[in-house]
Order: structure tokens, then C-alpha cells, then sequence
């Protein structure tokens, strides 16, 4: 059966400035050239700017874990956020299958409030993420069981430690019931026996039809236990795309983590190689 895309990304290039004053001014013209004439193309690279992507093409497809690797400033991050409509696009195009719902976690605490209880936070980042109250009072039952975090749910979310935000943080996510999941690097901090049960979690979830995930770590057993497909990016470009997750990671480890001195990067490849057996 042909897969299904979810979303397509072509040819999609970001920058950025390297001087916040004289970004804020590039800022400003893209604007006023937005207003006035919006069919002039976006100019090329201006005094302090630099691609933080460079024509970027993928998809993610239905039933699918899609994982992406990079060393730190690769541009795993902007990318996501591009994808989740957070920045602009300075060329290329972002297709989704029309109604398409997307969620999407960068960090644990945004939006949250440290005084509030974990309970309240509930309400507050649900509707920030556009569910209507009768939707979040009818979540909560959820959100309590998969975070599992029983009366520490009336504690204030400033006490939290990482991994309870984790907990929390995943759950309300995972409760506006999306069609495509986006974990930016937000599972890192939560313990195993959470984190087990999450990667069990995004397996069920893309195995219902049109659902797709998109994950972010360069946790090497995480990928392995859970990725259908890997992407591996560097200095804004996509570099190499792999069916064979391991062979993947081979190639990222190989070829982008030299920094690590051999001994570390023995020891990453013998992680895969022992997954493989
Ligand atoms: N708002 C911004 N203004 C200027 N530069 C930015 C901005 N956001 C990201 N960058 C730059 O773009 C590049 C890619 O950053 P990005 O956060 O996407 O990388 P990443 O792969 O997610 O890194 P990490 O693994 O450290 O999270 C970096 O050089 C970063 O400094």
C-alpha cells in the first residue's frame, strides 16, 4: 500500500542574523515588504545573516516514528519550528494534508506557570493549545492516569523536578489527541520506566491511521527502539536519510561525531551493533 504524506517540506530555507539590532531591522524591511508588495521574492543573505537551513526536503508519513539527528546547531530545532508554523519561511514550502492537527513539545515549561498546580496548568496550556474547556475537563482523567503523578497533580509546578514536567508536559500533549506529534528532545529528562512507556505510547499512536511522529534526540537507544526512519542534518543541510535506522546512526556517528574522540565513538557504535544482534 502507498504510504500516506502528512506533511512535505521542499526546498525550505531559514536565516537568521547574527546581530540582534541589525536583525531586528531585517525584521522590519521583510515586514514592510510583506504589506506592500508581497509577491517580491525574499532577498538573499543580508550583512549578518547566515542560512540556519538550506533546501531542506523531506515528508513524514502516516504510521510513521520519524527521527532527526544532529550535532548541537545543525538546525534540528528551527526545523520543527518552521514545521509548526512558530517562524516564517524565508523560501521553499510546507505542505500538510488538509485539517491536519500537529502538537508539538520544545520545552517543558512553556506556557506553564510556576505557581499554579500541575492540575491547573492542565487548563491553562490545554487552551493554549486550543482545546475548549469541555475538552480539557474531559482529558484530565487521562492526563492523571498516563503521567502518574497522583497528589503531587495539586503541587505547584514550580516544585516540579524535570522529570515530573516531563510527565506532565507529555501527557497534556498527547491529550489534544494529535495527527502529528512533534518531541523536541522533551523526554530526555524523565525517568526510564516513563520513558519506556512513552516510546510504547508513540508506537500505539502511529499505529491508528493518518497519525505521524516526529522526534527529536540524539539519544542513540531511544532512536533505535522506537524510529522507523532517520534524517541526519548538519550545518542546516540534510545529509543523509536512512530506512535502516542503525546503518543511520552509523553513518551520523561516523561522520558527524568525530568531535567525540574515537573511544566514544567506538563505544556509540557498539550500542547499535548490540541492538542489531
Ligand atoms: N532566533 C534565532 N536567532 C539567531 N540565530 C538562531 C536563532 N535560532 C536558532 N539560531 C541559530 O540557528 C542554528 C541552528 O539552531 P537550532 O536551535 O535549530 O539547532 P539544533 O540542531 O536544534 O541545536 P541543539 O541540538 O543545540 O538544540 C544555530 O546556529 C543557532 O544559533
Amino acid at each position: 500500500m502507498e504510504k500516506q504524506p502528512l506533511i512535505q517540506v521542499s526546498g525550505l530555507h531559514k536565516k537568521f542574523s547574527s546581530d540582534l539590532r541589525r536583525g531586528l531591522l531585517h525584521g522590519a524591511q521583510d515586514m514592510w515588504r510583506d504589506i506592500v508588495s508581497p509577491s517580491r521574492k525574499n532577498p538573499g543573505l543580508r550583512k549578518g545573516e547566515f542560512y540556519s537551513l538550506r533546501d531542506i526536503n523531506m515528508t513524514l508519513y502516516s504510521g510513521e516514528i520519524l527521527a532527526i539527528v544532529g550535532v548541537n546547531g545543525s538546525g534540528k530545532t528551527t526545523l520543527m519550528r518552521l514545521i509548526s508554523g512558530i517562524y516564517n519561511l524565508d523560501g521553499g514550502t510546507i505542505t500538510s494534508l488538509p485539517g491536519l492537527k500537529l502538537t508539538a513539545i520544545f520545552a517543558l515549561s512553556a506556557g506553564m506557570q510556576p505557581l499554579f498546580t500541575g492540575r491547573e496548568n492542565i487548563y491553562i496550556k490545554g487552551s493554549m493549545y486550543g482545546m475548549t474547556l469541555p475538552e480539557i475537563e474531559a482529558k484530565v482523567p487521562f492526563i492523571e492516569s498516563f503521567s502518574e503523578l497522583g497528589d503531587r497533580l495539586d503541587r505547584p509546578f514550580g516544585n516540579y523536578s524535570s522529570g515530573m514536567k516531563a510527565r506532565l508536559a507529555y501527557s497534556i500533549a498527547m491529550a489534544t489527541n494529535p495527527d502529528v506529534f512533534i518531541i523536541d528532545e522533551s523526554l530526555a529528562v524523565g525517568d526510564s520506566a516513563f520513558k519506556a512507556k512513552c516510546m510504547d505510547n508513540l508506537r500505539e499512536f502511529v499505529n491508528e491511521p493518518g497519525k505521524g511522529v516526529i522526534f527529536i534526540t540524539n539519544h542513540i537507544r531511544k532512536i533505535l527502539k522506537v524510529a522507523d526512519r532517520l534524517l541526519v542534518l548538519d550545518k542546516g543541510s540534510v545529509i543523509h536519510e536512512a530506512e535502516d535506522v542503525g546503518a543511520g546512526l552509523e553513518f551520523y556517528i561516523n561522520n558527524c561525531n568525530k568531535h567525540l574522540g574515537a573511544e566514544m565513538q567506538k563505544n556509540k557504535l557498539a550500542v547499535i551493533k548490540s541492538y542489531e544482534l
